[in-house]
Formats: structure tokens, C-alpha cells, sequence
């Protein structure tokens, strides 16, 4: 795809499908550093990932997966005492949240020059990646991810936040691709705002939702059905969700959001802090920074 094209129909929808953006290698690659995670996890992982789960244990741990390799299970994957109720092979959500930091096969795919190329095609002064994922979304298993915009968790002023979504197998409308309502991110003003809750005396509540749920047409949603080794961009007020994978075929990605330091600032409010720092694709520090 021609460069300039990108940033056009990115500017446009809100989003765009680079097809074959990896090499089968690439893919073969992180499709085997994802398996692997699911080879003996550590038992203190045991949480199931959900945004609205108040458990202390599971909240420090999500919280502190910012700057650590976090594993978050299916909800039926476990039962009440902790134990796998599915082979250990399908029973992970995903895994996060600096994988780009502390596993070389992500930290090569993050900090390619095939991301760095996208990231200066979008204009990107200074762009900083700022957590990254493995998504399972196993057959039977994989859970829906209900309808949201990056920035509700990820919040930049102003806001730059792209995500960048790589599918390890074909993401198709069996298997639970990405649902996007083109030009939502014109549209639609950013509805919430997921941050460390101000209210520091409320220990088993240390995160929550603020701002108001909204309503969506959904007919404006369209399926984006990609094959394996394509990238989709996102923009992070883009509205988008993914269905339950009902089908008998995995949907692996690997995914990771990078914010635009040169133009824009971290929300100190955002859940997700890092004690380390977040690490740049390129670009000089600006003074004001
Ligand atoms: O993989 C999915 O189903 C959703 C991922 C997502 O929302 C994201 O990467 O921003
Ligand atoms: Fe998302």
C-alpha cells in the first residue's frame, strides 16, 4: 500500500488493513512464543481477565502487568479454586502487558522497521509504545470483547493513541474478527475513561469507569475479516468490539498501542502506569517533555 494512502484512509475511517504486513516466518514466529505462554504460567496468575473485576489480588495484579508479563484467563476456564477446567493450551484471554519489553520475538516485531516505517507514514514525531498483548480468543472458549474505544484506557491529550492489531491466524466473522464503525472517530467524542480511581482510600476499588456508557447503531459496524499477517491500524477513538469465538478455528493476534509523545501527554489518571518508562520507536525528546 502506498504510504500516503494510508494515512488518508486512516484519517478517514478511522482505521486501515495493511494485508500481508508480516512474512509466514514472522507470523509462524510469535503464533510459537503465544503457545509457549500457555506452558505452565505462573500460579500466581490464576485471575480471570475482566475490566470489572473489584478482587484486590486480581486488581494489583492487572495493574502491575503494565511492566510485567501478566496472564488472564478465559472466565471458563477456571473454577471457583483456581483450577483449569479446559486444557491449559485454550484456557488464556491473554497475556500482557509489556510483552514488547521482556520477550525478544514481541520486542523484535514491535521495534521493526516495518512498525517503524507505518509510524512515520502516519506522521509520528515521537511515538512511544506503551503496553502490548497476545489475544487468544480460542475456539469454543474465546470470549467477546464488548464495544470500546482505546482511549477509554489508554488517554493521550490531545489524543493520539494508534493501536496496531497483527492477525496470527485468518480473523474471519466465524472466529470473532474486528467489528469497526468507519469514522467513528470523527464522530463519536470519547464516552470513557478507565482510570486509577482517585479515591485512593477505596482499596478494592483501585480502578473504575468514568463518563457514560454509550448507545451505538449497530448496523454502522462493519466486519474487518483479514487473513493471517495482516495489520489493522486503529485510531484510538475508533469504536470497535469482537464477537465470541463460536467456530472450531483459533484467532490468535498480537496486539500493541503506541501514543505520539512528540505532540501529545500520557494521562497520569490512565490505569496503566509503567515505573520504568515507556520505550520509543524513534524521535528526540522535545524540552518540554
Ligand atoms: O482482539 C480483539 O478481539 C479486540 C482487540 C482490541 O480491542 C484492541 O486490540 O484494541
Ligand atoms: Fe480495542
Amino acid at each position: 500500500m502506498v504510504y500516503e494512502y494510508l494515512k488518508y484512509k486512516f484519517d478517514r475511517d478511522g482505521y486501515v488493513v495493511i494485508n500481508n504486513f508480516l512474512t509466514k516466518k514472522e507470523v509462524e514466529d510469535l503464533r510459537t512464543a503465544g503457545e509457549k505462554l500457555t506452558v505452565n504460567p505462573p500460579v500466581d496468575s490464576k485471575t480471570v481477565f475482566t475490566t470489572n473485576q473489584t478482587k484486590r489480588e486480581a486488581n494489583s495484579y492487572f495493574m502491575d502487568s503494565a511492566d510485567t508479563i501478566g496472564f488472564f484467563y478465559e472466565k471458563n476456564a477456571l473454577d471457583e479454586n483456581k483450577r483449569l477446567l479446559v486444557d491449559p493450551t485454550v484456557a488464556l484471554n491473554k497475556v500482557g502487558h509489556a510483552l514488547h519489553r521482556l520477550h525478544p520475538v514481541f520486542e523484535a516485531c514491535t521495534y521493526s522497521e516495518k512498525v517503524t516505517n507505518i509510524c512515520r507514514a502516519l506522521g509520528l514525531v515521537r511515538p512511544l509504545v506503551v503496553q502490548s498483548m497476545y489475544i487468544y480468543k480460542n475456539p469454543g472458549i474465546g470470549g467477546k470483547v464488548d464495544e470500546h474505544q482505546d482511549s477509554t484506557f489508554l488517554f493521550t491529550e490531545p489524543d493520539s493513541l494508534v493501536g496496531f492489531w497483527i492477525a496470527l491466524d485468518d480473523a474471519k466473522i466465524e472466529n470473532g474478527c474486528l467489528w469497526i464503525i468507519p469514522g467513528s472517530h470523527k464522530t463519536v467524542d470519547l464516552q470513557k475513561r478507565f482510570i486509577r480511581n482517585p479515591n485512593i482510600c477505596a482499596v478494592d476499588e483501585p480502578m473504575v469507569f468514568q463518563g457514560t456508557n454509550s448507545e451505538y447503531d449497530q448496523s454502522l459496524y462493519v466486519p474487518v475479516a483479514v487473513d493471517k499477517s495482516s495489520l489493522v491500524l486503529l485510531h484510538g477513538r475508533v469504536v470497535h468490539k469482537s464477537e465470541k469465538n463460536k467456530s472450531q478455528f483459533s484467532r490468535h493476534a498480537y496486539t500493541f498501542h503506541v501514543f505520539d509523545e512528540g505532540v501529545s501527554q500520557y494521562s497520569e489518571q490512565n490505569w496503566l502506569q509503567t515505573k520504568v518508562g515507556f520505550k520509543q520507536l524513534y524521535g528526540q525528546k522535545s524540552q518540554n517533555n
